[in-house]
């Protein structure tokens, strides 16, 4: 199925409503409620489910329940998908804590770092490897994804390694956007950008 990048990062915003509507026991939601709590139109809601093939839409609205496991049947890996950080930092501790434990089919199962403090122990329950051992690691543990937050001067001496170890996926945190080939998808996250672009919105509004 081809799905538009922006499409899949709707599913995944709509599905963490639905799994609060649960959390609520609210059992039925309408597109337009749907669409509201994400700032699009309630047409976008549909065009993205029709899209996936999803189209029980009855009086009631969408069963919050069924459209859960129907968007997880898109988005999830049928297995288990193992998770490195590079760089076990403020950054890489702050989001492995965050993440572990919040989906049940991606997993942080280790971390590389250089410093010997951390290299041979665990943090946060996470055994961390020196660097030395990246690939070798990568593959005994089946990582598919890499998280990239050592500093952003060493982010571009990782991309040779990563794609010899044989990695699907990096989110990248450090301010250097970096390129893979193709078949390695690479997603490029900057506070800075994003601050910048929310920073320039508001500008406009203050101008207009
Ligand atoms: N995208 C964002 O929103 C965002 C926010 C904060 C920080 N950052 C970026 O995240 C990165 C980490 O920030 P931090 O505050 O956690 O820094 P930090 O100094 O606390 O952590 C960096 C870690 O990387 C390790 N490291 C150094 N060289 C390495 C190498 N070659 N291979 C593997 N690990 C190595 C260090 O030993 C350290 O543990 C920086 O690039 C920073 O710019 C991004």
């Amino acid at each position: 199925m081809n799905i538009p990048e922006k499409t899949i990062e709707r599913l995944s915003e709509y599905r963490r409503t639905l799994l609060s509507c649960h959390e609520q026991g609210i059992t039925h939601i309408f597109s337009h409620v749907l669409a509201g709590i994400h700032g699009i139109t309630a047409v976008q809601v549909r065009r993205d489910l029709m899209l996936i093939g999803f189209s029980s839409d009855t009086k009631k609205g969408y069963d919050v329940e069924v459209l859960i496991d129907f968007i997880s049947g898109i988005l999830d890996n049928r297995s288990v998908v193992n998770i490195g950080v590079i760089g076990m930092g403020h950054l890489g501790q702050a989001l492995t804590k965050y993440f572990n434990g919040r989906r049940s089919k991606l997993r942080i199962i280790a971390a590389f770092d250089v410093d010997p403090q951390k290299a041979g122990h665990e943090i946060d329950h996470i055994p961390c490897y020196p660097m030395e051992r990246f690939e070798e690691t990568v593959e005994q543990l089946d990582i598919k994804i890499v998280i990239l937050s050592p500093p952003t001067a060493v982010a571009s001496e990782l991309v040779v390694p990563i794609i010899n170890a044989g990695i699907k996926g990096v989110l990248n945190f450090t301010s250097m956007p970096l390129n893979f080939p193709r078949g390695i998808f690479v997603e490029n996250y900057d506070i800075t950008t994003l601050l910048e672009k929310v920073a320039y919105f508001v500008k406009e509004a203050e101008e207009s």
